[in-house]
């Protein structure tokens, strides 16, 4: 049955709690649910695989859902994608069964998972059973007769960074391509356990560290609630320091956004002697660690190796076609950079006059086995992003360097500024910023001028210690006459801001991006 037929249907799918399968009934009143929405709210954790799961294996569209999402934004994201019905956790039991009545929406709650044993023992037929059934279940989704692999799979909200969320529709068979691209690129393998701490609705915490390790039969762990102690905790109980073996539950791969990493090193630097020594120790243990879904400032790149020996593997993606650049696992990691085209992947830069160039600069264009079918129900801007041969437009600018490893100057519409004729990247001023001592996070953003179309504009977030000697000596903890001076011989003169603002923090959402937009308009006002 088509799925518009399906969802032409009333909306009478309701999963008893006490086990009685008398009313459970598909869209179709069989049980199958051709294609119709079904939401998911619940923290990372089993429960959440499987209701991802569930939905796939009875032919429904998963829409994972966030929390965190003021109730306007959940609600335009159910109504926005016709959710037939949410699954949930007893944890969000009240809040979700009320939405759900605010929108019609049928509710259900999501059985706990039970627990199991952590141990896996590969020799064991009940391990071997539990790692393969799992990673053989995106591929038993391809073989359903009812299910084909063009049929939508998942639908996930963009950031909004550059614009109102859209939906963004994968299908089975690019999901199977995208879990298949990472686990070669990345070496996950079923000897694998991650420390999972991301958010499920941006591709980041749910591919990378989540469908691509299930695929490969590693072991996910998750931790609900980021938290900067209990990581470097869980890696010190993987690898006790002082001749003890490393634990059976060994983390062994880490995967986060530059944020986290910052947060981490904050939490080293109050560290003791003896437990930076520790912490150190451990990490150095783990076999991969990762770092994406935003710039990854070079001084963040070099203080995380002294720390823990790693050299972060950086790499690029984006909601509409998960991941398409990457810093290799074996071979050269350059900072600055995210790397080269994936396996399978292939990527093009276009400039505005429409022609390629091959080391200039210009829109990075994608075409992946793993590119998103569509934007639901917004046919005019899903044409609108593709150009010739299905080459899919990103909207972030790039470059190549000399290694043919891509540079990412920024998305065009945010970080891209035009200053006196110039083109300019907020990244490139924002990563010489990042090199000042006193400056721990900022936001470069260009501001509208008569004279010069728009001027560089910098948010800049202070370091503690910078801060303090400021309240002491009644004085700014930075001026614009001593950022000047200092950027004179790191920055041509007209990359140098011309405004400046000391906030206390930068307004990160979920993925710890800042949202240019929203700052601009509030510099407005
Ligand atoms: N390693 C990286 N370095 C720099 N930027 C990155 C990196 N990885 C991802 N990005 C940025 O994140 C974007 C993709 O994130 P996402 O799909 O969440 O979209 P968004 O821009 O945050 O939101 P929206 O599409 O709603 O505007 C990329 O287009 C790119 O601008």
């Amino acid at each position: 049955m088509p799925v518009d037929d399906a969802l032409a249907k009333p909306r009478y799918t309701v999963i008893s709690q006490d086990g009685d399968d008398s009313s459970i009934k598909g869209i179709n009143g069989t049980g199958f649910l051709c294609g119709a929405r079904i939401g998911i709210v619940a923290k990372p954790s089993a429960e959440f695989v499987a209701g991802i799961f569930g939905t796939w294996l009875s032919g429904g569209v998963a829409v994972p859902l966030a929390l965190s999402y003021p109730e306007v934004e959940l609600l335009h994201v159910m109504n926005d994608s016709d959710i037939s019905m949410v699954l949930s956790t007893k944890e969000h039991h009240e809040i979700m069964e009320s939405i759900s009545t605010k929108c019609s929406t049928r509710y259900s709650l999501l059985p706990a998972v039970e627990s199991i044993p952590q141990k896996i023992d590969p020799q064991e037929p009940f391990s071997g059973e539990l790692t393969s059934s799992v990673s053989s279940l995106i591929a038993e989704i391809d073989s359903l007769k009812e299910i084909k692999g063009d049929d939508p799979a998942l639908i996930l909200y963009t950031s909004g960074t550059t614009g109102k969320p859209k939906g963004v529709v994968h299908t089975h068979k690019g999901i199977l391509s995208q879990v298949q691209i990472l686990t070669e690129a990345w070496g996950y393998q079923s000897e694998d356990q991650f420390l999972h701490c991301l958010p499920l609705h941006h591709v980041h915490g749910l591919f990378n560290a989540l469908l691509a390790p299930l695929y490969s039969g590693s072991v996910v762990e998750f931790m609900p609630k980021f938290s900067v102690r209990g990581v470097w905790q869980r890696w010190c109980e993987s690898y006790p320091s002082g001749g003890a073996s490393k634990s059976d539950e060994a983390i062994t791969v880490f995967t986060g956004v530059p944020t986290v990493y910052t947060r981490l090193l904050q939490g080293y630097d109050s560290m003791n002697p003896d437990q930076q020594s520790a912490c150190s120790y451990a990490a150095k243990q783990l076999r991969l660690m990762m770092c994406g879904s935003s710039a990854l400032p070079s001084p963040l790149m070099k203080r995380w190796e002294e720390v823990t020996g790693h050299r972060l593997l950086e790499r690029y993606g984006m909601t509409e076609f998960v991941m398409a650049l990457s810093n290799p696992l074996h071979g050269a990691r350059k900072e600055g950079t995210v790397g080269k085209p994936l396996l399978r992947v292939e990527a093009k830069i276009i400039m505005d006059d429409g022609t390629e160039t091959k080391a200039g600069v210009g829109e990075l264009c994608i075409r992946s086995p793993s590119l998103f079918k569509e934007y639901w129900k917004r046919p005019e801007v899903t044409e609108e992003s593709f150009i010739d041969g299905g080459f899919f437009k990103t909207g972030d600018t790039v470059t190549v360097d000399e290694d043919g490893y891509f540079v990412i100057l920024g998305r065009t519409n945010a970080d891209i500024m035009k200053v006196g004729g110039y083109k300019l990247s907020a990244l490139e001023i924002e990563a010489v910023m990042l090199e000042h001592d006193t400056i721990l996070e900022c936001a470069v953003l260009g501001l509208p001028d008569e004279a010069y179309g728009e001027v560089i504009c910098a948010i800049i977030v202070p370091k503690e210690d910078a801060k303090e000697r400021a309240r002491q000596g009644s004085e700014p903890a930075l001026t614009l006459e001593a950022l000047t001076s200092w950027s004179k011989d790191k920055l041509a003169p007209y990359k140098i801001p011309t405004r400046l603002y000391l906030w206390d923090s930068l307004p990160r959402n979920a993925m710890g991006k800042v949202n240019k937009k929203e700052l601009k308009k509030l510099l407005q006002v």
